[in-house]
């Protein structure tokens, strides 16, 4: 699996936001995490990724251009979590799931098709799904009865339910206690590795991304300011000019990376 970013612009209306944004081949198995302040451009560029704007430039899946394409035939490839999850919707957690099962396009993913499946078969498949994420207990809540962060392992069951190749995570742990975050990240690690996943995902915890993350990408005023492996990337001079903090960059006594702001710089 590959997906090539070249030149890509995105903007609403006439308002451009990202400008001719360029990122290294991002490939299967890998999780690339998009940091940079408020503003920078992160939910854009994933929202861009997934088809939801309209964009000038690259977005090459395995060689095949995705910009110009319907929404649907992204869809087919490409899963996408948004920041926020829709409220409101009266259906339970496992009706979403095997809604969005049977509701699948042709050829969606790498796993075995989902249109035609049976009731018994896509309900079996959600059930599985959401027993891995540790919520199976939840299957038969209504989603409008979810808690903040139970809304958000739901978005994440949603998003890998159909198997994607592309999966594109918008702050997926902002909701979560501490146990979840490491859970939810463990998990799309496990994931992206078993199914060769492209998987991109916003995060403010810069400690989670330096763990988690394969790769970074950080974002400043619309551009691709620095990106690379997290320990190589993630410098206290590239911290002070992007997020404007002294900040220190040291290693646990479990050898993980941590990020310590110190304080917010003047100007
Ligand atoms: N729907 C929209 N219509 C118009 N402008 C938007 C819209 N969504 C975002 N923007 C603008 O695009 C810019 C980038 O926003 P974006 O949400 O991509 O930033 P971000 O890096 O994800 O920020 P955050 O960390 O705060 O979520 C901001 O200036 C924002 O005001």
């Amino acid at each position: 699996m590959k997906l090539e970013i070249e030149g890509l612009t995105l903007g609403y209306g006439r308002r451009t936001i990202l400008k001719d944004a360029h990122v290294e081949p991002l490939t299967g198995g890998h999780i690339t995490a998009l940091l940079g302040p408020n503003g920078a451009g992160k939910s854009t560029l994933l929202r861009g990724l997934a088809g939801l704007l309209p964009a000038r430039g690259s977005v090459r899946l395995n060689g095949q251009e995705m910009v110009g394409r319907s929404l649907e035939h992204r869809a087919r490839h490409i899963a996408y979590m948004p920041q926020t999850i829709p409220q409101g919707v009266a259906l339970t957690v496992l009706e979403t799931l095997v809604g969005a099962l049977r509701a699948s396009p042709p050829g969606m993913g790498s796993g075995v098709p989902s249109v035609g499946l049976t009731a018994k078969a896509a309900t079996d498949r959600a059930v599985a799904l959401l027993e891995r994420l540790g919520i199976a207990h939840l299957a038969l809540t209504g989603l409008d009865r979810l808690s903040g962060g139970q809304r958000q392992m739901a978005g994440l069951a949603q998003a890998l339910v159909r198997q994607p190749e592309v999966l594109l995570l918008d702050e997926p742990t902002s909701a979560l206690d501490l146990r979840y975050q490491l859970a939810v990240m463990q998990l799309v690690q496990a994931l992206t590795v078993e199914h060769d996943l492209v998987t991109v995902l916003v995060v403010h915890d810069l400690a989670l991304a330096a763990r988690f993350a394969d790769h970074v990408v950080v974002l400043s005023e619309g551009h691709v300011r620095a990106e690379g492996a997290p320990e190589a990337t993630l410098t206290p001079d590239l911290l002070a000019e992007v997020y404007g903090v002294s900040a220190r960059v040291e290693r646990c006594s479990l050898g993980h990376l941590q990020v310590l702001a110190d304080t917010p710089l003047a100007g």
